[in-house]
């Protein structure tokens, strides 16, 4: 509240003396909404080109630094947006089927409240990418350049001699390995179970692996903090506006885009473009503002009486998402060598505090983690492409005097099937709604293909055998505690039957949702942009966020959406400076 009223003030006395008029301001680019993906775009952009960012938010609060405050700023309503799904009924049933969405509403978006957890993906999303669009430089491959290029690589590798090939120090963006003490432990049960060990990012196959982190010296990295913070004050370039809504792109009569309509404040603006209008609010308000201007499904902008400026039926369509469930444990017999608790909050504070950060507070709070291929993945000759993810947490992080220790596995199906959508809310935007939290119609349909259970169920069983018949955790005398759900107290313990009452009570969205504007073939009913994320049938807007990914990739999101976003700046750098010698 108080960074809102000091740029409050700020904002009145810039506007003052007439409040009354929309100003109109000229820019090369305007980038809408400062998430992972606009923060870098508008970052890069600006080192040649004059760019406006316009952010609903404002700048992230302390609190979001630090990797393990994360479920402290993760849903709070002052910086996030919390959006409420339609009934759902294949899963969080326990919860009453309403699915919270809470994406980040500041500077450097979701990035700079989500766990910090960094994952590329396998190689073959990216490749998967290329087929979808037709366009070669997707694969991973060619992408590989790009994580590279903005990522400055410090961890530590289990397969050291990859290190070259596949990794970079000197991008703007520190990426770190997060090294627990229980990994031993974790690596001792995949070769139990016949699994290897590897690394997460660079060629991630089927192995556990260490978690990687975007954090710094114990602080959060994100596109805000590697790409805008640094250069806002003295790069005449850019310009950020804070607390700014935008509510509708500009289109002529040529069918191009030439500018917005914004609030700052709540105070009406304009800002016009010379070259371009980015689009990158993410996978809910991308698409949602697209409708507002006039692009989208042809039905649903007559049902709000919005005049269409082209019919793309796929714009909302194809919500891809992570789902998964937790499963709970104790370990009755902790080493406390390998699940170390703090015993001193005051003293790992105080470490946390030096210059040089150490202790438990520059740690993740979940991991370490393991990508697995279901037998589904083999059967369609995909054993090489991990589907699902299976993530430890070590609970009860504060020494209670007891060899108790909380953990829990969370299991998450990252190449699920199921598609589901966000529609427009026509009647509210009809009543004069536009707050988008009132205009989305979210609907995941997470578990509506069966093979997606099925596979889950896979994913659930291997965790119990992590946990209940590995010498590892065994020898900490670890045992399942999750009680069963009242739905499903009845049908045969930890049978599918069982299992699947269990998802459908308990389990939820990881909101890792992506595809509501997709890239894909032009013939492609369902695509929304091309390769080079223009919308098609419009000149002069490209989207670029976790909207324009046609899938999930088969990790935690932010990396690939910052690849996303590194990949369109470097394509507008070039396609301009092509502009400017011909
Ligand atoms: C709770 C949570 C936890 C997560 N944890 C992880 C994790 O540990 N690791 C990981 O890799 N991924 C994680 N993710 C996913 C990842 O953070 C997101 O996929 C990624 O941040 C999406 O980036 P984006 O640029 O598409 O959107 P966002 O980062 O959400 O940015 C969109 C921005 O646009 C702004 N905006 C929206 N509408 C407007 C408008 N009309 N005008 C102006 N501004 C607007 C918003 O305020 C926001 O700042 C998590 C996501 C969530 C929600």
């Amino acid at each position: 509240e108080k960074y809102k009223q000091d740029d409050y003030l700020r904002t009145k006395a810039e506007l003052d003396p007439d409040l009354s008029l929309p100003r109109v301001k000229t820019y090369d680019f305007i980038v809408v909404g400062g998430g992972t993906a606009g923060c870098l775009v508008a970052g890069r952009l600006s080192e040649h080109h004059n760019v406006l960012l316009l952010e609903s938010g404002g700048t992230p609060v302390p609190t979001t630094a630090n990797p393990f405050l994360n479920e402290f700023v993760a849903t709070n309503p002052a910086i996030n947006n919390i959006f409420e799904s339609v009934p759902q009924f294949n899963f969080d049933q326990e919860g009453g089927g309403i699915v919270k969405s809470h994406t980040g509403r500041m500077l450097g978006g979701s990035g700079s409240h989500n766990g910090n957890f960094y994952n590329r993906g396998s190689p073959r999303d990216y490749d998967n990418y290329a087929l979808l669009t037709g366009d070669p430089t997707w694969r991973y491959e060619t992408v590989l350049n790009h994580f590279k290029s903005y990522e400055n690589f410090i961890g530590d590798l289990i397969q050291e001699d990859s290190r070259n090939e596949f990794y970079a120090t000197g991008g703007l963006l520190t990426v770190n390995t997060d090294m627990p003490p229980i990994l031993p432990a974790w690596f001792q049960a995949a070769a139990e179970l016949g699994y290897p060990t590897g690394d997460p990012n660079g060629n991630q196959t089927e192995s556990f692996t260490p978690a990687a982190m975007s954090v710094e010296n114990g602080e959060r990295e994100s596109t805000y903090t590697a790409f805008i913070k640094p250069f806002e004050s003295t790069r005449t370039s850019l310009t950020v506006m804070r607390y700014s809504e935008v509510e509708q792109i500009l289109i002529n009569e040529r069918k191009a885009a030439y500018g917005v309509i914004y609030k700052r404040h709540g105070i009406p603006q304009i800002a016009h473009a010379l070259k371009e209008v980015i689009v990158s609010a993410g996978t809910i308000s991308s698409p949602l503002l697209l409708m507002k201007s006039g692009i989208g499904p042809e039905a649903a902008l007559n049902a709000a009486g919005i005049p269409v400026e082209i019919n793309l039926p796929g714009v909302g369509k194809n919500l891809r998402d992570h789902s998964a469930v937790v499963l709970r444990f104790t370990a009755q017999n902790a080493n406390p060598a390998l699940l170390p608790r703090i015993t001193d909050m005051e003293a790992a504070i105080a470490a946390y505090q030096e210059a040089n950060r150490t202790g438990f507070l520059t740690r993740l709070d979940v991991g370490p983690q393991a990508f697995i291929s279901s037998s589904r993945a083999k059967a369609n000759g995909e054993a090489n492409w991990p589907d699902h993810q299976i993530v430890f947490a070590q609970h009860g992080l504060i020494d209670d005097g007891t060899t108790n220790v909380a953990l829990a596995l969370q299991i998450i199906l990252n190449r699920a099937e199921s598609v589901g959508e966000i529609g427009f809310n026509s009647t509210n935007y009809l009543n004069g709604e536009r707050d988008d939290k009132n205009l989305a119609l979210i609907d995941f349909k997470l578990f509506t293909v069966l093979s997606d259970m099925e596979v889950m169920i896979e994913g659930i069983r291997l965790g119990l055998q992590i946990m209940e018949n590995t010498t590892s955790f065994q020898q900490m005398n670890v045992a399942y505690t999750e009680s069963t759900p009242e739905a499903c107290q009845g049908i045969p313990y930890r049978s599918n039957q069982y299992w699947m009452c269990y998802v459908q009570q308990r389990g939820y969205s990881w909101l890792h949702i992506v595809g509501t504007c997709s890239m894909g073939l032009p013939g492609n009913p369902m695509t929304v942009v091309d390769s080079h994320y223009k919308v098609l049938g419009i000149a002069g807007l490209r989207v670029i966020d976790a909207s324009v990914m046609p899938r999930t990739t088969n990790a935690n999101l932010n990396g690939g959406v910052i690849l996303v976003a590194e990949k369109g700046a470097q394509m507008i750098l070039e396609e301009h400076n092509e502009a400017k010698k011909n």
